[in-house]
Order: structure tokens, then C-alpha cells, then sequence
């Protein structure tokens, strides 16, 4: 049986490539990988921006209560909400078996990518981005164990993670 290893939790900006990354890096080293928001999605049986509709502070909670479960697997890289820093106690939940990679994407890349059909918080435009990134630059930077610049080909930046990935494992 695989010795079981610690979790990899990508933090980011919403569209700053954490399931791109995070799917390439549990093929590279055969973990699981797993997206929160899917997970959400999959429990409640229900959308999240039909969530959002009953407001955010309850889309929070249930976003707690699955992390708390999700901090529980092991060699597994969870893909995170770009809101999770948002809570202190999920930061806990996350880093009791998990090494958190902070994804630093420039915005501008965001902006040209980016579907806000399916994002609440950014409904009433693409700018609101910017104001998100200035709320939480500081706490995705507190948080981080590590952190990855994706500012360049997906390939590239994938030989950047698996720098970083060598002296996790
Ligand atoms: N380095 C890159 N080069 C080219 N395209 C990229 C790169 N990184 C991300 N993208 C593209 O940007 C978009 C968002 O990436 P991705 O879905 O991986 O981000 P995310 O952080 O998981 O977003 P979400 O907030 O939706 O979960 C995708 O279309 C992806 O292909
Ligand atoms: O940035 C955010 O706060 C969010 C990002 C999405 O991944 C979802 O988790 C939700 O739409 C909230
Ligand atoms: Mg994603």
C-alpha cells in the first residue's frame, strides 16, 4: 500500500489556475485531487450561486463544514474557494494534515479568462476583482506555507510546483 502523505491545499484568486494546477500535480504525484466547491456542490445538491442566493455568510458556513470534513483525508490536493482565507478556522482545519500553496496569478490574466456567469461575488462585474484581490492578498500571503507565481505556460509553471512539491514530500 502508498505510504500516505500529507494534503496539498491550493489557495488563490477565483481563475488563478488552482484546478489546472492542482489535476496536473495529482497525476504527477499519483494523489487525489478534490475541489471544494464541486464537494459543496455535490452535498447539498445544489449550485452555489443558488447558495449565495440565501447570502453569503450562509454559503460560508456550509464552506466551513466541508472543509472541516475535507481536512480530514490525507494525500489528497484540495483545490480551495478563493474566499476560504476568509475564515481563520478553516486556515486551522486545513493545516492540520495539509501544506497550503498559495497560486499568485497577475490579475490581468484573471480578467481576460475568467466566466462570472457562475460567480456571485463577481456579478456586478469583472473590476470587483481587483477590490477582492486588495481584501486578501494580505491573508493568502499570511497563510501560505508556500507560494507560485503562474504567470507563465502552464508547463512552466508546473516545473516551478514541482520544486516546491520535492521538498514537501
Ligand atoms: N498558466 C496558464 N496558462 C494558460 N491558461 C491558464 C493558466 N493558468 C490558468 N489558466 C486558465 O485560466 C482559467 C482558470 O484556471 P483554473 O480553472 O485552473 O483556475 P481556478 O483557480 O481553479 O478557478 P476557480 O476559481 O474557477 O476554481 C482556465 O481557463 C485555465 O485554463
Ligand atoms: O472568491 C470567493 O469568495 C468564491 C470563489 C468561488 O470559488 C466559490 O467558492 C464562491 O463563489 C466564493
Ligand atoms: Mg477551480
Amino acid at each position: 500500500m502508498e505510504k500516505e502523505s500529507k494534503n496539498i491545499v491550493l489557495i488563490g484568486m477565483p481563475g488563478c489556475g488552482k484546478t489546472s494546477i492542482g489535476k496536473n500535480l495529482a497525476e504527477q504525484l499519483k494523489m487525489n485531487f478534490i475541489d471544494v466547491d464541486e464537494y459543496i456542490e455535490q452535498k447539498m445538491q445544489i449550485s452555489i450561486p443558488e447558495i449565495f442566493k440565501q447570502g453569503e455568510e450562509h454559503f460560508r458556513k456550509i464552506e466551513t463544514r466541508c472543509i472541516e470534513e475535507l481536512s480530514k483525508l490525507s494525500s489528497t490536493i484540495i483545490s480551495t474557494g478563493g474566499g476560504v482565507v476568509k475564515s481563520p478556522l478553516n486556515i486551522e482545519f486545513l493545516k492540520e494534515n495539509g501544506i497550503i500553496i498559495f497560486i499568485n496569478r497577475p490579475l490581468e490574466n484573471i480578467v481576460n479568462d475568467i466566466d462570472i456567469g457562475v460567480r456571485p461575488l463577481l456579478a456586478d462585474g469583472k473590476e470587483k476583482i481587483f477590490k477582492l484581490y486588495q481584501d486578501r492578498i494580505g491573508l493568502y500571503n499570511k497563510y501560505k506555507d508556500y507560494e507560485i507565481i503562474n504567470d507563465s505556460s502552464l508547463e512552466n509553471v508546473m516545473e516551478k510546483m514541482s520544486e516546491i512539491s520535492q521538498k514537501i514530500s
